[in-house]
């Protein structure tokens, strides 16, 4: 059985006087994908944004594959690499080609030569099935085809937990699928991944735990099967039921 890939304990995080993470606990096995729900406001892109260190938890602890996230002595950088992020949106350099900008992570996080850095990128991009893109710019690019790119810059650096922060919110609809698409072979090539986002159905098809905030805690966690079919709690309950009346 493999162990824990990322294991937060104890997390709290504040703004100013605003308590947003109150002692979250969240341990990620290996090839896992955990899908966090919960109504806005609740902590998930802050907790996301802790797992990483973009925001810096008041308190609790962090570590990613053995590594201690926290401790001063880490070189936060290196350590970072061994956590890929996609975002709402895409951050994509508008002057350089979908190539150039997964090659440029690459030279610039790993130190790579320019030969290495657009061979892996091209991989890359292929796993997002965009090779055939390489060449263009992201202005020539539809929304969720920017995405495939940032989820190839991300992906290219061989991290080995993968954080998506609504990775679809700022898509047309109809190209949301494709962007799901990738994520659902990202995890059957057996990335461990992070969620946030509100594709229950891709929720229910696809995660294997999910994890419902609510108040900066985590208030009930299970099988997508059991949250979205039988919550246990009364505030998981009203949250489901109201998502279901929303897509009535
Ligand atoms: N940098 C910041 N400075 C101050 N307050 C912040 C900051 N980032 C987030 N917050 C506050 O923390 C709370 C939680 O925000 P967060 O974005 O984590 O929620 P969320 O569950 O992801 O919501 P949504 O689904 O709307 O994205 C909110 O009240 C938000 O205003």
């Amino acid at each position: 059985m493999p162990g824990p890939i990322l294991e937060a304990r104890g997390l709290h995080k504040h703004f100013g006087h605003l308590h947003v993470l109150k002692g979250v606990d969240l341990l990620v096995q290996e090839r896992e994908l955990v899908f966090v729900i919960g109504p806005s406001g609740s902590g998930k892109s802050t907790l996301l944004r802790c797992l990483n260190r973009l925001e810096e938890p008041s308190a609790g602890s962090i570590t990613v594959d053995g590594i201690d996230l926290l401790d001063r002595r880490t070189d936060i950088n290196k350590a970072r690499q061994r956590i890929g992020m996609v975002f709402q949106s895409f951050n994509l350099y508008p002057h350089m080609t979908a190539l150039g900008n997964v090659a440029l992570a690459l030279r610039k996080v790993q130190g790579r030569g320019r030969a290495e850095a657009e061979a892996r990128a091209r991989e890359a991009l292929d796993r997002v099935h965009l090779a055939d893109r390489a060449g263009h710019y992201p202005g020539q690019l539809s929304g969720g085809q920017q995405q495939r790119v940032a989820i190839a810059r991300a992906i290219a650096l061989e991290p080995r937990v993968m954080l998506f922060d609504e990775p679809t919110s700022a898509l047309d609809p109809e190209l949301v699928g494709g962007v799901l698409a990738a994520m659902r072979e990202l995890r059957e090539s057996g990335m461990t991944m992070v969620v946030v986002s509100h594709e229950m159905g891709f929720a229910r098809a696809a995660a294997d735990r999910v994890i419902f905030m609510d108040g900066g805690r985590i208030v009930e966690q299970g099988p997508p099967a059991a949250i979205f079919g039988a919550p246990q709690e009364e505030r998981t309950r009203a949250f489901i039921g109201q998502i279901e009346r929303n897509h009535a």
